[in-house]
């Protein structure tokens, strides 16, 4: 197995940690003697996770991200005891930032028509999540903590931070705030929340409420939200004796995005599976990938234009009884030094709109924008 060098440390930012996750359950941020895994694909992630599972302490987790491509090399992390303590935001994340859409709005809307036109031609494909990054250079290095911190001022939102590898001097960092959850495990119960249909929140109250309803009631964005809940019952129901959808779907927010989402629970047959095999038998989802998946993945890779890396991939945590919670790495920057590289996509179905799945795309760099200090408007001026 070829082994990529990780980050030191102490080299990466100096205080940062391995990695760190808070949400509604709580704060896990990587301490005492930190390693890292062998690193490889999905498909030898059950014989390194069993080793690695096999020396951890009571107290201790494992934690990291996997990539977009299940092929591709994973990040994980092993942390001998974990601690609760966040980070506290001192000033800026960033300073006097340039933006620069890779590619442009206009750009990625051509490549949304393209896809339709496939869409179209070839019946067995069904949908298409396409996405594009946003370049930010700030004039002083970007502060990973600072930026961590306001994330994870959105209750709705899971925080996370995971040092990548070669990160070079300046260290590499998979940063944002997922509202997604892929898979939690906790004994035999076993959950998920999948989100796709999406509207942009509006400051105005009654744009905002009228935004929500007119999601809830679009036929092309539940048709969109059903693929995605039907892959995940799909993979999961060989594995449960009881599994359902007990409240249907709703429409559900965070600080700046409507989204389609329905809760997913089950009992699992066999309650000994790590979490992080719950979570690559899962991803990707048509939530950021397509249906059918290889189909999907082919026409992301011919349209796509880059490489996702980790964005659209899956992180999160796992415990010594192989328990934790896995999130899908949307709302998300990969941090180096002075540049962080925002990515979002949106979801093509027949029905969408091009210039309209552009606009979602620039409503999703909202959140990250925002955190960085920078206006969640201002990518829309750029593009205008
Ligand atoms: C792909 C992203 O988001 C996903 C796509 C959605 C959609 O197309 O409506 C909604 C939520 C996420 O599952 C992203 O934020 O980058």
């Amino acid at each position: 197995m070829t082994q990529t060098p990780f980050p030191s440390l102490s080299q990466s930012a100096g205080t940062l940690p391995a990695f760190a996750f808070r949400n509604g359950t709580g704060t896990r941020v990587a301490a005492g003697p930190v390693d890292p895994l062998a690193r490889g694909g999905v498909d030898t992630l059950d014989a390194r996770l069993s080793s690695a599972l096999s020396g951890l302490a009571a107290d201790g987790l494992i934690g990291g991200a996997l990539p977009f491509d299940r092929g591709a090399e994973d990040c994980l992390w092993r942390a001998g005891r974990m601690d609760s303590s966040w980070p506290v935001a001192f000033g800026a994340p960033a300073t006097s930032a340039r933006l620069e859409p890779q590619p442009s709005a206009a750009t990625y809307a051509g490549a949304v028509a393209r896809a339709l036109e496939r869409l179209e031609a070839d019946g067995r494909l069904s949908k298409v999540v396409l996405a594009r990054s946003l370049q930010v250079h700030s004039a002083t290095p970007i502060s990973a903590n600072a930026l961590l911190a306001r994330l994870a001022g959105d209750p709705a939102v899971m925080a996370f931070l995971v040092a990548l590898p070669e990160g070079g001097e300046t260290g590499r960092q998979l940063v944002g705030a997922s509202p997604e959850l892929l898979v939690a495990k906790e004994g035999v119960e076993v959950s998920s929340h999948p989100l796709a249909g999406s509207a942009a929140r509006s400051e105005d109250p009654a744009r905002d409420r009228a935004a929500a309803e007119a999601l809830a009631g679009s036929a092309k964005d539940r048709r969109e939200h059903a693929l995605v809940v039907e892959a995940i019952l799909d993979t999961l129901s060989p594995l449960c004796d009881r599994l359902g959808t007990p409240e249907g779907t709703q429409v559900t927010s965070t600080g700046s995005m409507w989204h389609l989402g329905t809760r997913v629970a089950g009992r699992l047959r066999d309650p000994e599976t790590p979490v992080p095999l719950l979570a690559a038998a899962l991803h990707p989802t048509p939530a950021v990938c397509g249906a059918p998946r290889d189909a999907a993945a082919a026409l992301i890779r011919e349209l796509e234009g880059f490489e996702r890396g980790f964005y659209a991939g899956a992180t999160g945590w796992c415990d010594a009884r192989g328990d934790g919670a896995w999130y899908v790495s949307i709302r998300c920057a990969e941090l180096r030094g002075h540049a962080a590289r925002l990515f979002a996509g949106a979801g093509i179905v027949p029905g969408s709109v091009p210039e309209q799945e552009a606009a979602e795309t620039g409503a999703k760099f909202g959140a990250m924008l925002r955190a960085l200090d920078l206006p969640a408007d201002a990518l829309f001026e750029l593009e205008d």
